[in-house]
């Protein structure tokens, strides 16, 4: 059945995908500019940065076969924010690949966003509580070799690889609870996180047929990931088991089957039947809660891996920061009533006030250019110009992140303790800091991803020195910088452990 009900959904959504077509430019549209596609994708910030300074505060570009309209820091507050007229909902599935989406009778972002919104961010402290054993677990087994290494001879690890895994576990926990993080669950999830980011284009700018031929590229990955991958490795492994769950809530009209603190149990509740004493589901709210559980584990797993690569990397070649960060977490370490021990919590990670101010500022000076963006619902007038309705329009990160304009004449430098006594802790966003959007759908897990970012870092260098080889690393793909993590090679001396 639930294959069925996927298969005939996904064949109407390939079929609205080729009919799908914009309009016509209207005579007053702002200037298109060609950027070759090795400036584009080798330095966009340069290439975009010139555009605008050379043509005007807006301006239109090809990008992979796609016309977007890029703006400059004059109109990122009211692109990213004017829901009404620059729609993030369309513009973000439009970008991923699902627009067809858009013409459900629910509104898929909506009721994801409600999901963090009050399904997680309520149980925070519960939730920070579940997942650190899964950090502490994992990143020992890094933090391990440390110890067998030396300061000479440091332990190669595999950063990328493992906080993939440690993300994909948690929130598997946090979605459907312990039951579901088996080996397998964890690969699966792991997997439909990658292959929903590459839908998504995060490779695309690497690869040369992607790059070159954009729209077979799309139609191909579209389905192999729609009709293959989805349904082996999400709905074979983790979808099936919550389907008969979600059956079984029905068949007997309780939820006494699922952990009550899972966001499957709240969803469940959320989506049964309000005139009903017992629980009942319908069909296709059962699915509904399939495909939202699934579009929360793409938007949680994969970003927030990357950006932990980032934050470390962006430790390793800092080393004068280390200790101060070690410090840090000894200072902020609470005893646990039950044991005695010292214990990292919820609030720990609250009060690292200075860990917070560096990765604050790894978010500032990463460098995202094109990351976050907005459909229009209508023609509009903006700087003088018309952009008319169904365009895609991105503000350009760079001009507000490295502004001296908000963040004074060292808007380059990176400053670790930037923030520190600022009360600008890294999930406050605002129209001169934005790596986690802005607006009403402003990222709704920033908070977690934030402890989740903190928990790695401090299991890591409580018990050891990271150091790249050469003291470097490559950014792969500028034009994707969250999504994809930089490359290097991640060697761990031993550290004393803090706790
Ligand atoms: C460091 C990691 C993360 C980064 C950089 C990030 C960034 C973003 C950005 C830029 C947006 C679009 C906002 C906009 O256009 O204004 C977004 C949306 C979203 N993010 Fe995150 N995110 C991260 C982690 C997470 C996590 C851990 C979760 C879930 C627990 C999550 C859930 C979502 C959801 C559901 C949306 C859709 C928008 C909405 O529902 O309001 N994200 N994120």
């Amino acid at each position: 059945m639930v294959l069925t009900i996927y298969a005939a959904a996904m064949a109407l959504i390939v079929i609205l995908s080729v009919w799908w077509k914009p309009r016509a430019l209207p005579k007053d549209h702002p200037p298109i500019i060609d950027i070759p596609a090795e400036e584009m994708f080798r330095n966009p910030r340069r290439a975009y940065e010139s555009a605008l300074n050379e043509h005007g505060p807006i301006i239109a570009v090809y990008r992979k076969g796609r016309l977007e309209f890029i703006v400059n820091e004059q109109f990122t507050t009211e692109v990213l924010t004017n829901d009404s007229v620059f729609s993030f909902e369309s513009g973000t599935l439009t970008v991923l690949n699902l627009h067809p989406l858009l013409l459900l009778p629910r509104s898929f972002i909506r009721d994801i966003d409600k999901l963090v919104n009050e399904g997680l961010v309520p149980l925070m402290n519960q939730i920070i509580q579940q997942i650190t054993p899964i950090f502490e677990r994992n990143i020992r087994v890094l933090t391990d070799k440390a110890q067998s290494a030396t300061s000479k001879d440091p332990a190669p690890v595999d950063l990328a690889g493992l906080v993939h895994r440690t993300m994909a576990e948690s929130m598997l926990t946090i979605i459907f609870g312990e039951a579901y993080t088996t080996l397998a669950d964890i690969r699966a999830a792991e997997k439909i996180a990658s292959d929903i980011a590459v839908l998504s284009g995060i490779y695309q700018n690497i690869g040369y047929w992607s790059r070159t031929f954009p729209t077979s590229w799309r139609v191909i990955t579209w389905i192999r990931i729609m009709a293959f991958s989805i349904p082996w490795n999400f709905i074979r492994v983790i979808g099936f088991r919550v389907w008969k769950d979600l059956r079984s809530c029905t068949k007997t009209g309780s939820t006494g089957h699922l952990r009550k603190e899972t966001l499957l149990h709240y969803l469940v509740r959320r989506y049964s039947y309000k005139d009903a004493h017992a629980v009942r589901l319908t069909l296709l709210d059962s699915l509904w809660i399939l495909g939202l559980t699934l579009g929360l584990l793409f938007a949680s797993i994969h970003q927030t891996a990357a950006v932990i690569v980032w934050v470390v990397f962006e430790l390793a070649v800092r080393p004068e920061s280390i200790p101060i960060l070690r410090a840090e977490l000894q200072d902020v370490l609470e005893v646990d009533e039950h044991s005695g021990k010292l214990v990292l919590t919820n609030a720990s990670l609250k009060n690292a006030e200075r860990l917070d101010s560096f990765i604050r500022e790894v978010m500032r000076t990463k460098g995202d250019t094109l990351s976050t963006i907005r459909l229009t619902l209508r023609d509009v007038t903006l700087g003088g110009y018309t952009i008319p309705k169904g365009q895609l329009v991105c503000p350009l990160a760079t001009l507000s992140h490295r502004n001296p304009a908000y963040h004074g004449e060292d808007a380059e430098e990176f400053v670790s303790d930037r923030w520190v006594g600022q009360s600008k802790p890294a999930v406050m966003v605002s129209p001169t800091y934005w790596p986690f959007g802005l607006g009403r759908f402003a990222c709704p897990g920033r908070a977690l991803a934030v402890a989740e970012i903190k928990l790695a870092v401090f299991f890591l260098i409580g018990r050891a020195f990271p150091v790249l080889e050469g003291n470097k690393y490559e950014v792969v793909d500028p034009l994707n910088i969250t999504s994809v993590p930089p490359v290097g090679r991640l060697l761990l001396q031993p550290a004393p452990p803090v706790f």
